[in-house]
């Protein structure tokens, strides 16, 4: 078998797009970013409002004195908002597929808070579109699985009979502390839970579990279809299909694989028979390898636990003789298989689980009631074991102090034990979402992926013999070898048995050597009849040479030269014989101790068989003790019963002698009863105030919800206020330098005025003066007449001195004077209109500038307009108040009846120098009317 070899935990990050859930469930205030990928493999959180997720957590891995909330975070891969699907696949997941192909276990396991994308990440949408079109919404699983069946499509072409696989599909959910089979054929009441067990090894076992032959693609699309809609999701104010469970996906791959160099002759593996071979198969040992429809109920074996095969197998693996190399203490990498030798089949299996965890979730946001705070309870219990897990295997300062990992605190981690510090591939998706109201969650999710990253797992290929767990298989083992090891003793092959053992448990060179070993032996009972014959012969003709010597010593050379020729090749041959048997035996005694190494080596097996024969003999003898155990106390208990029994009559017989001590005890019962009726009243007064502090539990958090909602709504406001003032402080600025233009012209134009007065003063002096002249023209006129009327009597009395010339002469002058006069006047006059418009024309616009100014006022005494006065404080003085005897306060028009600003009006037009303006209108009207004559 493979050493095992160690592996970290690979942890990615991905970072969720914001919603429209997001939008419509987050305050605008609450939605911005805070988390910003860095580089590929590490991101800033700006978790200046995260509380204290874990006090005892360890310090992310750097954090900058200048950045004190801004916390950086390194993963394997950091997976931005804008990753595709393909994406999360491609960079993350897909290495994975390669491992479980060579035999590796493996796991994926979605990680994060309640709607933060984990099971788009593991199941994405869309599972009929193609999973090779990198930009459909497929999630992991979908394309994990289509890859799988591609590669062992690919695989199997490549290696032809050489390699088999089949796959098989589970999916099971956590929900509420019970497992429950997803893809369960049976009736829903009467499904059957899943159990954790543990075997001997601590590997976990999942019993009761269905797992399903596929044989495509599709046909596992529709498996997670099937399971995904019978899993519990339910909406939240969180998540509209928020996962209420723990779901885990996963495929079995069993393969064949063939390890001579040729390729085989037969299938990998004969179909069991039917029926049930052993005693203690478990169904799950029936695994048919021809009927992949078969879906079977099994005890479904986690990471590294080996298939149990049935005794039919067993014995079919012995009568091809076979050896199972993992007996031999071989991995698959290590065998050396003679390169033109008989190759070996192997079955190895991989498991791949995909985990797609519920969320964690508080549960005041996800606003659950009723049975959704019993399912949140239970997912964040799940969760707080896992993170104990996660904390325990992957912080370094407690890993150095910590033994104990508490996998048993929850169901979760013991289902996922293997997968955390066991043996398996593991890649922890860790998903967050990017909104600052989740900030507390996310750098939570953050440091728990953080830590997973120092979890080691120990991997390796497990390869080990089928049977060994199969009772009935290893007792009939072990009674064949004890049998053939008797008879190795014995030295005598004890037929078919023999013949079973040489064939299974030696090599083709031992069998060799004891071929030799026999055909040495005859031919060493050959040469010993020969050398016992050669003896005799020799023993006879040295009889025969002593009888010659004594008969004549005289032929004594001669005799002996003639026993020398007869003798001497006859020893030389005996002597060549015995080295050469020597050398023989010499062999043969090599041969012997190497068939007693292989002896000894076999006693060692069987030993070690004994020794596991005995580990399962104690198991089993220990759970014999505990079912007597449990009998014993069980035959106790009923003992007890029959006791109490006749407890129960004697006390009923004496009870009927003795009625006092019922009466007693009827008392003693009622005032129990009474008691129980004052602790029910008193429990359900408890409940009552229970209730009650339920309802005003909720009522502050409704009330708090308002209070937050009216928060939201003033800040709004204040925001609105801000943006007015602003804009009027703006428009302040504006009509002050408005004001201030305005106000130079109201002076320039007053100036103006004045010079008109005082031109208009000249004028009346002018008036005056020509109505003088005009007095003295009527007058002239006048003496003219008179003088006309009585021409004679004038040319006769005193002044009947004058001459009429003359007087005609000034009349004429006088006249001449007077149309100068006039025309002078009629000049004057046009000036005056000229002036008077133009005064006109000033008072419209000192009008259209008091309305304004009036408008300004107006603005500034609205409620907006105190604010920006009593917030612009002493920064400026008011527009609105201006000062005392300025010009303004002279602008200030009075309202007509008509409803018109009137600027003639009396108090509203007092001149700068204090006079009024009355007569200089009354004057301007005399012009006019002057003019108009
Ligand atoms: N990367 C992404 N791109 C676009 N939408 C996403 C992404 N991740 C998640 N979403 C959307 O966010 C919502 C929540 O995602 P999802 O249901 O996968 O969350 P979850 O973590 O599984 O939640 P829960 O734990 O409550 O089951 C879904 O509407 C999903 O479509």
């Amino acid at each position: 078998m493979a050493p095992a070899t160690t592996t970290s935990v690979q942890v990615a990050l991905r970072i969720r797009p914001s919603t429209q859930q997001d939008v419509s469930s987050i305050p605008a205030r609450f939605q911005r970013t805070v988390i910003h990928p860095v580089s590929d493999t590490t991101v800033s959180i700006d978790a200046a409002n995260a509380p204290a997720a874990n006090p005892t957590a360890s310090p992310p891995s750097a954090t900058t004195p200048a950045q004190a909330k801004k916390q950086l975070f390194s993963f394997d891969t950091v997976l931005p908002p804008q990753s595709t699907q393909h994406n999360v696949f491609s960079s993350s997941a897909e290495p994975l597929i390669a491992r479980f192909l060579e035999g590796f276990n493996c796991t994926i396991l979605a990680y994060g808070q309640t709607s933060s994308g984990k099971t788009y990440t593991m199941t994405g949408e869309d599972l009929d579109a193609d999973p090779s079109d990198p930009n459909n919404g497929m999630g992991v699983i979908p394309r994990a699985v289509s890859t799988i069946f591609s590669r062992v499509k690919q695989t199997r072409s490549e290696k032809q009979g050489a390699w088999t696989a089949t796959i098989k599909a589970s999916f099971v959910e956590l929900y509420n502390e019970d497992l429950i089979d997803l893809l369960s054929s049976d009736d829903p009441s009467a499904r059957r839970d899943v159990q954790i067990r543990e075997d001997k090894d601590g590997h976990i076992i999942w019993g009761g579990l269905r797992e399903v032959p596929v044989r495509s693609a599709s046909e596992v699309m529709e498996l997670l279809r099937q399971g995904s809609s019978i899993r519990r999701t339910n909406e939240t104010d969180m998540n509209a299909q928020s996962s209420r469970s723990h779901a885990i996906f996963s495929l079995t791959l069993t393969q064949k694989r063939y390890t001579g160099s040729s390729l085989p002759s037969r299938s990998p593996s004969p179909a069991p028979p039917q029926g049930s071979p052993s005693r203690l198969a478990r169904p799950g040992s029936l695994v048919s390898y021809n009927s992949p429809n078969a879906a079977s109920r099994i005890a479904s074996p986690t990471f590294g636990r080996p298939p149990t095969p049935s005794f039919a197998v067993a014995m079919a693996r012995s009568q091809t003789h076979l050896r199972p190399h993992s007996s031999l203490g071989h991995s698959e990498d290590q065998r050396t298989v003679p390169s033109n030798g008989p190759g070996e089949w192997v079955t190895v299996t991989s498991k791949f689980h995909f985990v797609d965890l519920a969320g964690s979730e508080r549960l005041k946001r996800t606003a659950a009631v009723g049975e959704r705070v019993k399912e949140g309870i239970s997912i964040n219990s799940g969760l707080l074991a896992l993170g104990n897990v996660i904390s325990a295997l992957g912080d370094p300062s407690k890993s150095k102090v910590t033994t104990h990992i508490p996998y048993r605190d929850s169901k979760l981690t013991r289902l996922l034990q293997d997968s955390l510090g066991g043996n398996a591939h593991t890649l922890m998706i860790a998903c967050v979402s990017p909104a600052e109201r989740n900030v507390a969650e996310t750098v939570n999710t953050l440091k728990y992926a953080n830590r997973a990253r120092n979890i080691r797992n120990r991997v390796k290929v497990e390869e080990r013999e089928d049977g060994w767990d199969d009772l009935e298989w290893l007792q009939t083992t072990i009674t064949r070898l004890r049998k053939e090891l008797k008879a190795l003793r014995e030295g005598q092959p004890s037929g078919n048995s023999l013949g079973v053992l040489a064939e299974e448990s030696q090599s083709k060179a031992s069998k060799h050597v004891r071929d030799q070993f026999i055909e040495l032996q005859s031919e060493h009972e050959k040469l010993r009849e020969l050398f016992t014959e050669r003896t005799e012969e020799l023993t006879r003709l040295r009889g025969e040479h002593g009888e010659t010597l004594r008969s004549g010593s005289g032929g004594v050379a001669a005799a002996t030269s003639r026993y020398e020729e007869i003798v001497g090749p006859v020893i030389e041959e005996y002597e060549r014989t015995i080295s050469a048997m020597e050398a023989e035996m010499k062999l043969n005694r090599a041969a012997l101790r190497h068939t007693n190494e292989l002896v000894t080596e076999k006693e060692e097996e069987l030993a070690s068989l004994s020794e596991r024969h005995a580990t399962t003999e104690a198991y089993v003898e220990e759970l014999r003790s505990r079912v007597s155990k449990l009998s014993e106390r069980e035959s106790s208990t009923e003992a007890y019963i029959r006791d109490l029994e006749e407890k129960v009559k004697g006390f009923t017989s004496d009870s009927l002698t003795d009625s006092e001590s019922l009466t007693t005890l009827q008392k003693e019962l009622g005032r129990y009863k009474e008691l129980e009726g004052t602790n029910g009243a008193y429990i359900m007064e408890l409940e009552a105030r229970l209730a009650k502090t339920d309802e005003s539990v909720l009522e502050l958090q409704q009330s708090v919800e308002r209070a937050e909602a009216l928060a939201e709504r003033r800040e709004a406001d204040v925001r609105d206020l801000e943006r007015r003032l602003e804009q009027m402080t703006s428009d302040e600025v504006n009509w002050r330098s408005d004001l201030e233009r305005r106000e130079e012209r109201v002076r320039n134009l007053e100036l103006e005025m004045e010079a008109w007065e005082k031109r208009k003063e000249d004028a009346g002096r002018d008036r005056e003066r020509l109505g003088l002249l005009v007095a003295d023209v009527e007058k002239a006129k006048k003496e003219i007449g008179d003088v006309s009327a009585p021409l004679t009597p004038v040319s006769e009395g005193g002044r009947n001195n004058l001459p009429i010339s003359q007087e005609v002469d000034e009349l004429s002058t006088l006249q001449a004077s007077l149309s100068e006069i006039q025309e002078t006047h009629k000049a004057t006059l046009a000036d005056l209109a000229n002036m008077t418009d133009k005064y006109r024309d000033a008072l419209r616009e000192i009008s259209d500038l008091a309305a304004q100014i009036q408008e300004v006022k107006l603005h500034n005494h609205s409620p907006a307009a105190s604010i920006s006065i009593s917030d612009a404080g002493d920064r400026e003085t008011p527009v609105v108040m201006p000062p005392p005897g300025t010009i303004s306060r002279r602008r200030q028009p009075s309202i007509s009846r008509s409803g018109s600003r009137d600027f003639n009006a009396e108090p509203l037009a007092p001149t700068v120098n204090g006079t009024g303006r009355r007569p200089f209108f009354r004057q301007a009207a005399s012009a006019e009317s002057l003019r108009a004559r």
